[in-house]
């Protein structure tokens, strides 16, 4: 049977309907009709990710950034290279650059029309943009702090490390989960709730939580930041839900604060608000801890010129009065309850009638939550005592911070993402 682009929403149902079916047992599937499936599946899967999918916990991945290869690959445009010529391009020994193109063809990171053809593809894509090229310091691997080929040329410039005695980035996340079996093995009652008693301290064996160790390494606060404005590439945001400009933009004044990013890092949220309403009137500001702003200040996105920066800490009193909308993405994931508590508490004296608090977090479904959030729930557990939270827990959160919710927009199924907007009870 022959599937074409039309029927792919069929073959997905069909799919779905085959592995919620209880008659239907692998098992007893020859091991050939077996194999061939799981290849079909694993090679329908690749194709169809979107960057933040692509599997950031190969080492090697990191290789065919570090080498340039993927940037290579990527800027031949969809044409195809040798062996030979990529081995010139990069300068890497011919005989392990044979080795890593036929790893990288067989994971799917790169694609291999003919024997002796490469080319890059979606995965490839996406480990070179700069959320990917981020990630795999950032999440996983020890970054080798190299200029030849520039990291980060895109944002940063070329990269120069602070301290010319540091060789590596180090890799954030990934000690703080490997760490966690032993942790948990070790402290039988600890429940990854309690910020002084979590995985982050035995991975990392640092006194210092995480913001403060990120921030004292800028390599890594680059890392981060990259990670933060690209870690949803391919995702919609909340624009494609919500007419911004029309729900909470009405009648303002070019003083007006309209759009503050509070705990925006990089401020790709708020180029986003910008560019999709360019005739937005008001002012749109990004807010960050003065390491970020800096960074900000220095080396910004493209975009950025009609946008503000303001250094604050959000667990002091919010500086700017009377905004429409006090964002906030992912931050008060990054909190347990009290700490979320007081971040909304110091937003809450600035607001008029007119102002909203919009949070855009996961809502974790009670049943069937995707493997992206609950992985993410997990990191939040392991570094800073923190987690995702199911619509409950979001009640409960707001409730204890004197606010309800007036309306709600879920925007995503891969992370359930909402963006709900509250006011003060
Ligand atoms: C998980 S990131 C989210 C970034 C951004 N909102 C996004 O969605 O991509 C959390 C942000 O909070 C910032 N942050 C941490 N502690 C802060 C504080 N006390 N005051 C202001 N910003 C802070 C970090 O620098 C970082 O940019």
């Amino acid at each position: 049977m022959k599937f074409k682009k039309d029927d792919a929403l069929g073959l997905a149902e069909g799919l779905e309907s085959l592995l919620d079916d209880p008659g239907f047992d692998p098992e007893t599937l020859d091991h050939s009709t077996r194999r061939r499936l799981s290849e079909a599946a694993r090679k329908l899967s690749l194709a169809t990710e979107a960057p933040g999918d692509t599997p950031f916990q190969l080492p090697l991945a990191l290789i065919g950034v570090e080498t340039g290869l993927f940037d290579v690959l990527s800027g031949l445009k969809g044409a195809v290279a040798t062996h030979a010529e990529l081995t010139e391009k990069t300068g890497v020994d011919p005989d392990l650059l044979k080795r890593l193109l036929r790893y990288y063809q067989s994971f799917g990171i790169v694609s291999q029309p003919g024997d002796d053809e490469y080319a890059a593809n979606n995965v490839t894509q996406a480990l070179v943009s700069l959320g990917g090229r981020s990630a795999l310091p950032f999440m996983c691997v020890a970054c080798k702090l190299t200029n030849n080929p520039p990291l980060f040329t895109s944002v940063w410039g070329v990269l120069t490390p602070a301290d010319p005695n540091v060789a590596f980035s180090h890799s954030t996340i990934a000690p703080a989960i490997n760490a966690m079996p032993r942790f948990l093995r070790e402290n039988k009652s600890a429940t990854l709730a309690d910020p002084a008693h979590i995985p982050w301290y035995q991975g990392q064996d640092t006194p210092d939580p995480i913001f403060k160790w990120i921030n004292d390494r800028p390599e890594v606060l680059r890392n981060f930041m990259g990670w933060m404005a690209g870690q949803r590439d391919g995702l919609p945001t909340f624009l494609s839900v919500v007419d911004f400009e029309k729900e909470f933009a009405s009648g303002t004044a070019a003083s007006t604060p309209v759009f503050v990013d509070v705990g925006g890092s990089l401020g790709h949220q708020c180029i986003a608000v910008r560019r999709k309403h360019p005739d937005l009137v008001g002012r749109v500001v990004l807010q960050d801890l003065p390491s970020t702003i800096e960074k900000v200040r220095a080396s910004p996105l493209p975009g950025f010129d009609s946008v503000e920066v303001m250094p604050h800490d959000f667990f002091t009193p919010q500086p700017l009065q009377g905004a429409r909308v006090y964002y906030l993405r992912n931050v008060l994931h990054d909190w347990p309850d009290d700490k979320c508590v007081e971040i909304l508490q110091n937003i809450k004296p600035a607001m008029t009638p007119e102002s909203r608090i919009l949070v855009d977090e996961m809502i974790l479904p009670e049943k069937g939550a995707p493997w992206r959030a609950t992985q993410q729930d997990f990191i939040m557990g392991a570094c800073v005592a923190a987690q995702e939270r199911s619509h409950g827990e979001w009640l409960a959160l707001f409730d204890r911070a004197g606010l309800r919710i007036e309306t709600m927009w879920k925007y995503t199924e891969e992370l359930s993402d909402h963006l709900i907007s509250l006011v003060p009870k």
